[in-house]
């Protein structure tokens, strides 16, 4: 039977990949706030916990046969080098643009300021609306930016929206839904096909819609 190595992300991913994972009798046998790399139950998987958005990188570059990390980061980093065979239904939300209440930006002489953890996505959103904008990349908390002048708009993650109404912002517009997806690194979709197909068969049963 093959090894096989899968990347898990850090944080809220992976709080909802493991009652999955547990499912298939697939739980890290360690300390997953401290190890980097740890067994599972089943001698043949072993994983890696890393950040989302390393995650691409670990599985194209072959370090991870497979990773689960959400639709945002692969939109942002993905590659074609990778195959996403499986949505997961986990950590679901949308990423959207959003303004202060009440106010209406894009009025004026000066191009559209958009700050966002997501520049290609933002970038692409807007160009394909035919929006000339200027893009302001941070890496967190964005929802403050134009609370103090800094943009006009965020792209960023909504779910409950609690975020944005505490923060005196709302939704202007939906961009896309967003939930965690299986990725797969083609070389060893080949050279371990049949592990990884048992694997994937068995995560589809248990990742309902
Ligand atoms: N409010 C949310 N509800 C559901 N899923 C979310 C929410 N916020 C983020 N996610 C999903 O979880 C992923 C990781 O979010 P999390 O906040 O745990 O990490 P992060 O610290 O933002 O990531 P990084 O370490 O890469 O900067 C996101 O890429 C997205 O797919
Ligand atoms: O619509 P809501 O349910 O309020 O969720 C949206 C919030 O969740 C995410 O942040 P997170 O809580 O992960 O914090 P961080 O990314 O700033 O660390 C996202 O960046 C939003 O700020």
């Amino acid at each position: 039977m093959s090894q096989i190595t899968i990347a898990l992300s850090k944080g809220r991913i992976l709080e909802e990949s493991l009652p999955l994972l547990a499912k298939l009798g697939l739980e890290p046998a360690g300390d997953i706030d401290r190890l980097l790399r740890v067994p599972s139950r089943d001698k043949n998987v072993s994983f890696l916990i890393i950040r989302p958005t390393d995650v691409p990188t670990y599985v194209e570059y072959g370090a991870a046969d497979m990773g689960i990390t959400g639709k945002d980061v692969l939109m942002e980093n993905g590659s074609d080098a990778l195959y996403e065979p499986l949505d997961l239904n986990i950590a679901r939300c949308r990423l959207s643009v959003a303004a202060r209440v009440g106010h209406k930006p894009g009025n004026g002489t000066r191009r559209l300021r958009v700050a966002t953890k997501y520049p290609e996505i933002a970038r692409r959103h807007f160009a394909a609306k035919g929006e000339q904008v200027e893009i302001i990349k941070l890496y967190g908390s964005m929802e403050l930016a134009p609370l103090v002048g800094l943009s006009d708009v965020i792209v960023d993650l909504v779910a409950t929206g609690k975020t944005l109404k505490a923060n005196g912002m709302e939704e202007t517009e939906i961009i896309c839904q967003v939930s965690s997806r299986i990725v797969v690194n083609k070389a060893a979709m080949k050279m371990k096909h049949a592990a990884i197909q048992d694997l994937l068969e068995r995560i589809a049963k248990v990742s309902g819609p």
